[in-house]
């Protein structure tokens, strides 16, 4: 495979389609199925736990987030914080509580991010929209020992630019303990010459200002204690592929403590729906890093 600025267009709208290289369905069904999928296990997810749903954590409609308790909230508890994909542009938080049951069960709280999508949403807002959500959650919540965050493609971008976040304006330093970062786009710039940019709109300047590969932040000794998962799938394509390569090797540079995880026989879409089982080894890998700091 060539570099991207090597590529036809066509060939990079292939890149940037992650639905085109699933080896289980085709384009559309598999993104149908994922919608269906990750509502439903999230309307189970609603069903069963005691929640606090739709709490805003700032004015705008769209600023509010859903926070699913485990069996036992009466101590201190770690927080899972997930952050959705569909490339900024579809999804929401109704469809982001599918991995509470596993994580619920083992006394992990799970949290879903609301953001505004695009076309009302601008990149820089809702940029600015996750990092507030984090500065909410623990200025509000004195429970919480400590938080994972999780995004998945779109959703790992946004994630990523949390890592870089100057907390100096937000009055609060959020403990974040470990990052998820599954399948995501960390170069901004190869989009603009694709559909994605359609309902997007970003300039130059726009991308590159948020894109986590850009804005790598030195490890400091707190960010030192973090432990970063770039997780990818082996049918994510060749381009989504290489982003997560260059990511995890950027922030290992910096001096973060990073591991890239290479999943096999999953593809863009089911390495996220399967948060939802307790047994599949990205949930135990969650786990496991949850308990380990
Ligand atoms: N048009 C895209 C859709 C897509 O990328 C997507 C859909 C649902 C959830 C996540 C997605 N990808 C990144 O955010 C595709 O071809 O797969």
């Amino acid at each position: 495979m060539g570099r991207w600025q090597d590529m036809d267009l066509e060939e990079l709208e292939e890149q940037y389609s992650p639905s085109r290289w699933s080896r289980r369905m085709d384009s559309e069904s598999v993104i149908q199925a994922h919608i269906d999928v990750t509502t439903a296990g999230t309307q189970k997810a609603q069903a069963a736990a005691h929640t606090l749903l739709h709490v805003p954590y700032g004015d705008g409609e769209g600023e509010k987030l859903d926070i699913y308790f485990p069996v036992d909230s009466s101590e201190t508890f770690p927080v899972f914080v997930y952050i959705h994909g569909g490339y900024w542009q579809c999804l929401s938080k109704d469809a982001s509580g599918f991995s509470a049951p596993a994580l619920l069960s083992q006394g992990v709280a799970v949290v879903a991010l609301g953001y505004d999508i695009a076309p009302k949403g601008h990149m820089d807002a809702m940029v600015l929209q996750v990092r507030r959500s984090l500065a909410f959650l623990v200025k509000q919540y004195h429970r919480i020992r400590g938080i994972y965050l999780c995004g998945h493609s779109a959703g790992a971008h946004l994630a990523a630019m949390v890592l870089s976040t100057d907390w100096t304006e937000f009055g609060v330093v959020p403990d974040i303990r470990g990052a998820v970062l599954v399948s995501g786009v960390y170069d901004l710039e190869p989009l603009l010459h694709t559909y994605v940019n359609d309902a997007l709109n970003m300039s130059l300047e726009v991308a590159q200002r948020n894109s986590p590969i850009l804005c790598v932040t030195q490890a400091v000794p707190v960010a030192a204690s973090c432990e970063v998962l770039v997780a990818v799938a082996q049918h994510d394509s060749p381009e989504f592929r290489r982003q997560s390569q260059e990511y995890s090797q950027a922030l290992r540079s910096a001096g973060w403590s990073v591991s890239l995880l290479d999943l096999a026989s999953v593809d863009h879409f089911d390495i996220i729906e399967k948060l939802s089982e307790e047994t599949y080894v990205l949930t135990q890998v969650i786990l496991n890093m949850i308990a380990r700091s």
